[in-house]
């Protein structure tokens, strides 16, 4: 593992992943290896999760091009030098800010969308121009297998690197020195990660999970808001980090919602939910018996169903959830939807604030003041008004967590700043050394006085201010030079 490391940053030390045309490049690469290899790329999520290609396709490779779209039209841009603006002081000399890679990259995904959980920060890593070594999850070993084997074909072999492996090779990886750690997963091994990090100062982006709250007011279109909530809660069987975990709303309005998200899930998979294409399976025997066991003395409203041998779970909504029980305690990350009621905006506020911050936050309501109210008085990563999970799909939002659900973000321009360093650089002349002899010893209150003209003088106009400066710069210039100070 050692020498693997030792290898790629030996191969980002060449310096050959910094040139703008070298990125676009692999880049390039990259898009055409979804391009030319869809099918493989689609055969191996839809065995890890018993998706359709279709899904497969609109879920994770939209996302992928659309990503390595924008930073090719971007990254010109971005990985220009950006000038600063500038103090009296420095006002004759040159400061920008240079966006630099950070080195070498660990990228560990999960395996829920196991293709664009490791993919979309591959890109932004690249495109900020360092060296990655990627850890798919071994959950979703299929397209671990085939990302192992495609990446080499596409992209310089000894710059992007895939190690495959479970717990203990992950153990092993962590002891090793890298300049970024990208983590997807849950919160317990997101723990592990930082203090394996902490151990080199390598600074960790973490995209954790949580409860997301959907709070759905009595002002709305109950139609439609439980077709949204049917969509994204359902998706992936709810395997999904933004899915709605639970809903919020007064008590009355409970039996309306299980009614209407009972008529979407006849719409969206049919009569006979199992032979849908459209619905997922549960990743494995252990996350299916821990849903299961969420739904012990619970009433359940709708669904309910389950197959061992399968691992399906039917879309299963539960009512009047006591929020002290099981299912309101973890995650659920199944097609499990508890119903809490509560008596109002003012209540629903409160649940969310005693308890941690989500990764997103959903609100339904015609009342735009009070969406507005509930993303001021509550903490989340991210908020969709009036939908779900969408706003995962604009690569303009930073993408992450709060609190326990996670630190740092990215998408798009998030992403190349999350893998780059901005570097200040300030380049002076070896000229005017008159006007630098102000802040050399011996130090004396004029030149204090001058330096705090120099420092805390703020000019509307850069202009007028440069002018100034000039002139200031040759009085102090000459009046040193004489021997007044
Ligand atoms: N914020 C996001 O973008 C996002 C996306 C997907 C999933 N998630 C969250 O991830 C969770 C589900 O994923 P998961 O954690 O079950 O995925 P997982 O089991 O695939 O684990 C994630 C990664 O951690 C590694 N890992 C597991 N145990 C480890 C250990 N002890 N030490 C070091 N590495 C270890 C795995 O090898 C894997 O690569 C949910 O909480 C979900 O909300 C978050
Ligand atoms: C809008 C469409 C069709 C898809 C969104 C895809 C989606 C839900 C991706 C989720 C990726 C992600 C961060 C998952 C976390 O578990």
């Amino acid at each position: 593992m050692e020498r693997e490391v030792q290898r790629v940053r030996q191969a980002f030390l060449s310096g050959r992943s910094r040139p703008l045309r070298f990125r676009l490049q692999q880049l390039e690469a990259l898009r055409r290896m979804v391009q030319e290899r869809e099918k493989d790329i689609l055969a191996a999520i839809a065995a890890d999760l018993c998706k359709s290609e279709l899904n497969a396709y609109s879920q994770e490779v939209i996302t992928v091009l659309g990503e390595i779209d924008f930073m090719l039209e971007n990254l010109p841009e971005w990985v220009t030098a950006k000038p600063v603006k500038k103090n009296l002081l420095t006002m004759m000399d040159e400061a920008y800010i240079q966006p630099q890679p950070l080195g070498v990259v660990l990228i560990i995904g999960a395996w829920n969308y196991p293709f664009v959980l490791i993919i979309q920060p591959l890109i932004g890593a690249i495109a900020a121009g360092n060296a990655v070594i990627i850890k798919p999850s071994e959950l979703s070993e299929n397209t671990a297998k085939i990302v192992a084997k495609l990446l080499p074909q596409y992209l310089d072999q000894d710059l992007y690197v895939v190690i495959n492996g479970g717990v203990e090779e992950t153990t092993e990886l962590l002891k090793q020195r890298f300049d970024h750690i990208f983590y997807t997963g849950n919160t317990a091994v997101g723990k592990i990660v930082m203090e394996a990090a902490a151990k080199h100062l390598t600074p960790v982006t973490l995209e954790l999970g949580g409860k997301s709250p959907c709070y759905i007011d009595k002002d709305c279109d109950l139609d439609i808001v439980c077709r949204r909530i049917t969509w994204g809660k359902y998706m992936n069987c709810g395997q999904t980090c933004i899915a709605p975990d639970y809903i919020l709303c007064e008590a009355s309005l409970q039996s309306q919602i299980v009614w209407k998200i009972k008529e979407t899930v006849k719409e969206f998979y049919g009569e006979n939910i199992k032979e849908s294409p459209d619905y997922e399976r549960i990743i494995n025997l252990r996350h299916f018996k821990r849903i299961l066991s969420l739904l012990e003395g619970q009433k359940i409203a709708l669904g309910g169903e389950t197959d061992e041998a399968t691992r399906y779970i039917a879309p299963t909504v539960l009512t009047d959830v006591d929020p002290k029980t099981k299912v309101m305690q973890e995650e659920i990350f199944g097609p499990v939807l508890p119903i809490v009621p509560v008596k109002n905006v003012d209540e629903a506020i409160d649940f969310i604030n005693e308890r941690e911050k989500p990764l997103a936050l959903y609100v339904f309501s015609h009342n735009h003041k009070l969406i507005k109210r509930m993303i001021d008085e509550t903490s989340s990563g991210g908020v969709t008004g009036n939908d779900v999970i969408m706003h995962f799909t604009l690569n303009s939002f930073p993408f992450g967590g709060v609190g326990s659900s996670g630190m740092g973000a990215y998408h798009g321009k998030h992403s190349f700043d999350t893998f780059s360093h901005q570097r200040p650089c300030l380049l002076k002349s070896l000229k005017r050394e008159g006007a630098n002899k102000l802040r050399y010893p011996p130090n004396s209150q004029s030149k204090v006085d001058w330096g705090k003209f120099f420092l805390l003088r703020r000019f509307n106009k850069e202009k007028l201010g440069l002018l100034v400066f000039t002139f200031l710069g040759i009085v102090a210039a000459v009046l040193v030079k004489a021997g007044y100070y």
